[in-house]
C-alpha cells in the first residue's frame, strides 16, 4: 500500500543542509498497524505528514496505493487524500463553531457524500463511538477524550484505507488513552483498516504489530 524509497527530507539553513530524514525505505502493507518511535526531534511527525501528503519530500520515492505521489499534481494529491486518508492529530483539530455532528460530517461534504447518506453514516458513527449524547454540542463542551473520539470518528466516517495518527493520545488521561488504542485495534482487526500511528509510549506501540524506530532521521529497525 506504501512504499518509500530513499527518502530524503532537508531544509536549507545559511547553505547548509539540515537533514530530518536520511535514507528511509520501507514497504507498510495493507492492513498492517504500524508504531512510528524515536527521541524528540527524530523525524516522526515529518515522515507521518510525508506519508499524508501533507508534506513533500525532498528527494526519494513515494508510492501510495499503486500511484506515483512524488509525480502527482497539488488536486491529484488533495483527491488521494481525501478519498483514502483519515488524519488524526494530537490536538484534536476539531472546528470550535461546529457541533460533534457538524465536525464528523464535514468530510463527507468534501467529498459530496449526498444528504441522506451523510446523516446516516454521521448517526452511525456517533452510536459507534458512544457519543450520540453529545452529537449537538461543541468541541469545548467535550473532554480531550471525548473530543479525541470525534476526531478519530471524522477520520472514519470517510472509509478511508489508512487512518494516520500523530501522537494521538498525548493529550490524553491513561483510562482515555487505553480507550482510543482499543479502538484502533479494533478498526485494525475487525475492518483490515490500516494504522500507522505516531508515539512516544511503548504500551500504545505495543497494540500495533510493527515499530518502526527513527533516529536522526534514519531507520534503526
Ligand atoms: N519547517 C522547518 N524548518 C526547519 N526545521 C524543521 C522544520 N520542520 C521541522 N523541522 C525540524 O525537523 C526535526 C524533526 O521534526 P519532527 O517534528 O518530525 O520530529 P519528531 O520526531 O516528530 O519530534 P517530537 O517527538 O518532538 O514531536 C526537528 O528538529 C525540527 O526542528
Amino acid at each position: 500500500m506504501i512504499k518509500l524509497e530513499n527518502i530524503e527530507k532537508y531544509y536549507a539553513n545559511k547553505g547548509l543542509k539540515n537533514y530530518i530524514l536520511r535514507h528511509v525505505t520501507t514497504t507498510i502493507n495493507a492492513g498492517e498497524f504500524v508504531s512510528i518511535m524515536g527521541p524528540s526531534g527524530a523525524g516522526k511527525s515529518t515522515l507521518l505528514n510525508i506519508i499524508g501528503m501533507l508534506e513533500e519530500p525532498t528527494y526519494g520515492l513515494y508510492e501510495f496505493m499503486g500511484e506515483n505521489i512524488t509525480q502527482l499534481n497539488e488536486r491529484k494529491r488533495i483527491e488521494l487524500y481525501r478519498n483514502h486518508i483519515g488524519f488524526v492529530f494530537q490536538a484534536y483539530h476539531l472546528i470550535d463553531e461546529m457541533t460533534v455532528a457538524e465536525n464528523i460530517e464535514a468530510p463527507l461534504l468534501y467529498k459530496k457524500v449526498g444528504s441522506a447518506e451523510r446523516k446516516s453514516r454521521v448517526a452511525d458513527m456517533l452510536d459507534r463511538f458512544n457519543i450520540v449524547g453529545k452529537k449537538d454540542l461543541f468541541p469545548n463542551q467535550l473532554s480531550g477524550g471525548q473530543q479525541q473520539l470525534v476526531g478519530i470518528a471524522r477520520a472514519v466516517v470517510a472509509q478511508p484505507a489508512i487512518i494516520l495518527a500523530d501522537e494521538p493520545t498525548g493529550n490524553l488521561q491513561s483510562a482515555q488513552a487505553l480507550q482510543i488504542m482499543e479502538l484502533f485495534q479494533t478498526l485494525n482487526k475487525t475492518e483490515n483498516m490500516t494504522i500507522i500511528q505516531v508515539t512516544h509510549s511503548e504500551a500504545n506501540a505495543a497494540y500495533g504489530s510493527r515499530i518502526l524506530n527513527l533516529q536522526d532521521g534514519l531507520i534503526i529497525k
